[in-house]
């Protein structure tokens, strides 16, 4: 039997969720990084509920380069990231880490920094979401829609194999990254761990995207009674990846609360516990799982 025990998670408290649908993302990545760095400014100062700060403000999937297999060794940033060490992300050697690192602290917001291409210390590339806890996308985005969407993340990329949440003074955050919310154990193991809100910078296309991209978060978010919420960046139509965009909050009883159109914008919304602590306690399904029947994915990983 594994002694797997869960840690406390933090009482949930209201507060204001911010997403960035960012555009204007080229070749450069230093002007990619002065783009994000001055949008994250106006979501910061543009308030949430009762015009207060955003609390939490997320970037997109690849949010400092076009998204491709070109793109993803030429763009990719050491991390400086070992797990279970100090992470001095002051003095990352990456960029983009130092970016919004920088930028967090001045305006006193957590930060779930998108995600990047890293070059891990073993040479591979991974597909990267980082600032205080690092989730590296476990399920390679590998499909063949003939005609309409071929993509093969594993032909320059490598899976990650941990599943990452953190901590806030207001909530317990879960990561995952954009083709991991179509496996359902990754959001099912963070929400067993005791996370209140999941987030998934994500970049679906206008052939999935249509399909699944409101029909998975509603799903997850029913399945484990969170908030679920992905961030796109705005479509490109000049790239050579088309996003679909429609980044969107989902809460626990699967209604969206917002939904962005495809061009560049910010989303800020209102996360209520309530609506959490409701859900849970109408339709217990949380306190009602057959462990002797099945198994509980939340106790395979540590
Ligand atoms: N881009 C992805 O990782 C996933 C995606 O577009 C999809 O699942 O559809």
């Amino acid at each position: 039997m594994s002694s797997f025990t869960y840690t406390t998670p933090p009482p949930f408290k209201p507060f204001d969720l911010t997403l960035i649908q960012l555009g204007g993302v080229g070749s450069d990545k230093a002007a990619n990084l002065q783009h994000a760095r001055d949008m994250i400014l106006k979501a910061a100062h543009k308030g949430g509920q009762d015009d207060s700060r955003p609390k939490i403000i997320v970037l997109p999937e690849i949010f400092n380069s076009p998204y491709g297999h070109a793109y993803f060794p030429i763009y990719a940033e050491t991390i400086g990231y070992i797990a279970d060490k100090p992470y001095d992300t002051n003095n990352s050697p990456s960029d983009s880490v130092r970016m919004l690192s920088s930028v967090a602290k001045e305006i006193g917001t957590w930060i779930v920094g998108g995600s990047i291409a890293e070059r891990g210390d073993d040479g591979k590339i991974y597909n990267t979401c980082e600032l205080v806890a690092m989730h590296r996308k476990v399920h390679l985005f590998d499909i063949d829609i003939p005609g309409k969407m071929t993509f093969k993340e594993s032909e320059t990329l490598t899976g990650g194999s941990s599943i990452a949440f953190f901590d806030t003074e207001f909530a317990r955050i879960g990561l995952g990254i954009c083709y991991d919310v179509r496996f359902p154990e990754v959001a099912m193991i963070n929400a067993r761990k005791g996370c209140h809100v999941l987030i998934y910078p994500a970049a679906f296309n206008l052939t999935t995207g249509p399909l699944h991209w409101k029909l998975l978060q509603q799903a997850r978010a029913v399945d484990n009674q969170v908030f679920f919420s992905m961030c796109s960046p705005a479509r490109d139509t000049t790239a050579s990846y088309h996003a679909w965009g429609h980044s969107m909050v989902v809460d626990p009883l699967g209604t969206v609360l917002a939904e962005a159109e495809h061009e560049e914008s910010i989303l800020h919304v209102y996360i209520n516990p309530k609506v959490f602590d409701d859900a849970r306690a109408g339709i217990p399904v949380t306190t009602q799982r057959r462990f002797d029947v099945y198994l509980d994915v939340s106790k395979k990983t540590s």
